[in-house]
């Protein structure tokens, strides 16, 4: 079996895929301390735990976070005896190449993301990731990343308000029943909620306006079902995108080393 393994910059996920579907999705923090062996140990007991043998023979990374990319690779080899493909690496090729500007990288995220949404929708596409970083994938008719926006990630600026400012507690977002707050939690909750939903309809308005044609819009991160409830600019929302751009570009890479 497949395994999928994105790690973000707060969380990795690891999905199982058996060549018809995901059997398994689980979990971690990003941590770049973590060893493989320490990564075997968790997968393999939550394996046992979902009754899904843990016969792993190929394994595909996307990582924003260079440095964990050892000890996926140490786990690999120790314990699938294989060699990972690893987005943005040479060796593993995209169906459509970025067009960026000159000796840029691009978040191997949102290369992933590029092949998946163009699987499923076709191109003229705008995907919104609720991660880490909020960002906007642009994806050309051909099903080219041709750039985007970064944004500070929702949970990212309400740590920063948080650590900045003495009177401010730590909230978890959600969303409000009002715009206005009557209390300095419901303010922050409001600020934030209200405030993404505003930049993400704002920023989609520009992408449009500078496409000068009709662009789908794609949320996907875990936090998309949540502001998916507070505006309509999404035609859909997609928590397995990054999974499945990984099948993907799992089986391109295959088909060319046979081709
Ligand atoms: N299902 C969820 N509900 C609420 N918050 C979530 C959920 N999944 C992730 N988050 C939060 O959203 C932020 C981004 O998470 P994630 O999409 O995993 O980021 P990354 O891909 O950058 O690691 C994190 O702060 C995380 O705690
Ligand atoms: C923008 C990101 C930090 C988002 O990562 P994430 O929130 O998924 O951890 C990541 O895609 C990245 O490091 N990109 C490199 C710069 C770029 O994509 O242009
Ligand atoms: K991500």
């Amino acid at each position: 079996m497949l395994l999928c393994i994105d790690c973000g910059n707060t969380n990795t996920v690891f999905s199982v895929w058996d060549g018809d579907k995901f059997r398994c999705t689980l979990r971690t923090t990003t941590e770049h301390q973590r060893t493989a062996d320490q990564y075997f140990v968790w997968f393999s007991t939550l394996m046992q735990h979902h009754k899904v043998p843990v016969d792993i023979d190929e394994v595909i990374i996307s990582s924003t976070v260079p440095r964990v990319v050892f000890n996926l690779r140490v786990l690999c080899d120790h314990y699938f005896s294989c060699r990972p493909m690893v987005v943005g690496k040479p060796d593993c090729a995209l169906p459509v190449a970025p067009r960026v500007d000159q000796g840029t990288t691009v978040g191997s995220d949102r290369l992933v993301n590029t092949v998946s949404g163009f699987d499923r929708h076709g191109g003229d596409l705008i995907i919104v990731d609720f991660g880490t970083a909020t960002t906007f994938d642009v994806v050309d008719t051909d099903g080219a990343y041709i750039g985007g926006v970064i944004s500070p990630g929702v949970n990212t600026s309400l740590e920063a308000l948080h650590m900045a400012a003495a009177a401010l507690p730590h909230v978890d977002v959600t969303k409000p029943q009002s715009a206005i707050g009557t209390n300095t939690v419901a303010c922050m909750q409001s600020g934030i909620y209200w405030g993404y939903v505003g930049l993400v309809e704002g920023i989609v308005r520009l992408i449009r306006i500078e496409r000068e044609r009709p662009m789908k819009v794609i949320a996907t991160g875990g936090l998309a079902p949540l502001f998916a409830q507070g505006t309509e600019i999404f035609d859909s929302v997609e928590d397995d995108l990054t999974m499945h751009g990984l099948v993907l570009i799992h089986r391109y890479n295959r088909e060319r080393d046979t081709a």
